[in-house]
């Protein structure tokens, strides 16, 4: 029996295999069999009977359906070896090995782009797949401890208000949350601190994924910050003076030199193109990618609802983190329920999609401004895994798009 009949005659006795096993219906090379994974899928959540498999194959296509009986005999033929994890990791390496063979012979003979990156995009997941996983006995990880006794700290300094939360500054391996409400300076907030990782450390890299805006408008609030000049008076550019410009032009030339830095617009609001791209980018250095913001990632299934995409999202962006050592900010909106209440202060419960982005993240920000001076700005550590809980307060200054600490209230 191949693979694809055992893993299907398996699925079909035991419902709980296609929600804990990654199995899509897709890698299924036999039509028969790709029709009942993705009848399973569509049940999935369900304790099915084969009656039920049946009812939605014929959804699915009705004349190519088979009988309930064919189903049965299937399913009387499961092997039952417990193995199904790796029946399905043979049956995606088979798939990517089908999909490799056109994607290098296209390329072969395009030599386009677009071939290599689908080319390069195949190879990865590939290496994903046979990557071989630890077998649990802890020692190395604890050499891989004792050597972390002695290696210096790798956080890396932002703001010090927010660094003691965080143990001394950012370090890899986490998923940062940073959240508000429209209008209230997440973006800003979010350059101000990668300006402060270029400025204060070494060997920093960052990436920021802006889906609403374009490389030189995201710039401008950078070059706005760091010349001091009115973010406004890019808008009509008539209204900067001779040395504003020259001024402009100098910083921004400056940061694209001495910045190891790349601004990816709405062309890789895919979660495959922000995953790809960011595995592209990692090396010796540390890195913190940005992404702004969750909820206007797409995924590839578009039958999933909102909720389900964020899952997706959070804990695709959360086992990168933690596969690479990496940091990512990822932006996200916080709910109306904020503004109803009395207290404006926003909470965990007012994340917008909430349970997987409180879930996964290691680090929750939530940034509100002051209801009496807006320029007032609290980043509320709502949040944080490893570490303490507390208010960093900021003054936000909107024409500059530059956040200062607030010493009146910091008590540092
Ligand atoms: N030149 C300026 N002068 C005064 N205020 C400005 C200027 N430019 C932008 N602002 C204000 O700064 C804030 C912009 O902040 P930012 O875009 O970072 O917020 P955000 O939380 O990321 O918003 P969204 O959720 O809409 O993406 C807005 O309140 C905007 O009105």
């Amino acid at each position: 029996m191949n693979n694809e009949l055992s893993l299907v005659a398996e699925m079909l006795n035991n419902p709980s295999i296609i929600t804990s096993v990654d199995i899509d219906s897709e890698w299924f090379e036999s039509p028969q069999q790709k029709m009942i994974v993705e009848a399973l899928t569509r049940l999935r959540g369900m304790n099915y009977t084969t009656e039920q498999v049946y009812r939605e194959m014929r959804s699915i296509d009705l004349f190519s359906a088979g009988t309930v009986d064919d189903l049965e005999t299937l399913k009387g033929l499961a092997p039952q070896l417990g193995i199904e994890r790796e029946l399905a990791r043979q049956i995606h390496n088979a798939y990517l090995d089908r999909k490799l063979h056109t994607a290098s012979t296209d390329y072969a003979q395009t030599l386009s782009k677009t071939d290599g990156d689908k080319l390069s995009r195949l190879l990865e997941e590939k290496r994903e797949v046979n990557h071989i996983k630890s077998d649990g006995r802890l020692d190395l990880a604890f050499a891989e401890f004792c050597d972390s006794l002695d290696r210096p700290s790798n956080a890396m300094t932002t703001y010090k208000p927010l660094d003691d939360f965080l143990g001394g500054g950012i370090t890899g391996g986490k998923l940062i949350v940073l959240a508000g409400r429209p209008a209230t300076g997440k973006t800003a907030f979010a350059l101000n601190i990668m300006y402060e990782l270029f400025t204060k450390n070494d060997d920093v890299a960052c990436d920021f994924f802006t889906f609403e805006m374009g490389q030189n408008e995201l710039m401008t609030r950078l070059v706005s910050k760091v010349t001091n000049i009115n973010s406004l008076l890019f808008v009509g550019k008539d209204k900067l003076s001779p040395d504003n410009k020259v001024k402009a032009r100098e910083a921004y030339e400056a940061m694209k030199r001495s910045f190891d830095m790349r601004v990816f617009t709405s062309e890789y609001s895919n979660l495959n193109d922000i995953k790809y791209a960011i595995k592209k980018r990692i090396d010796d250095k540390r890195y913190v990618a940005f992404v702004d913001y969750a909820g206007l990632i797409t995924v590839n299934d578009a039958r999933k609802n909102e909720r389900q995409v964020m899952n997706e999202v959070t804990r695709e962006l959360k086992k990168l983190t933690t596969d690479y050592g990496i940091t990512i900010i990822l932006l996200a909106q916080l709910s109306r329920a904020v503004e109803q209440r009395q207290d404006k202060r926003p909470m965990l419960s007012d994340l917008k999609e909430s349970g997987s982005l409180e879930q996964d993240a290691n680090v929750t920000l939530l940034l509100s401004a002051d209801e009496k001076d807006s320029r007032k700005i609290r980043c509320d550590v709502a949040k944080n895994r490893e570490g303490m809980t507390g208010i960093a307060p900021f003054i936000f200054d909107k024409k500059h798009m530059d956040f200062s600490i607030d010493f009146d209230e910091w008590r540092g």
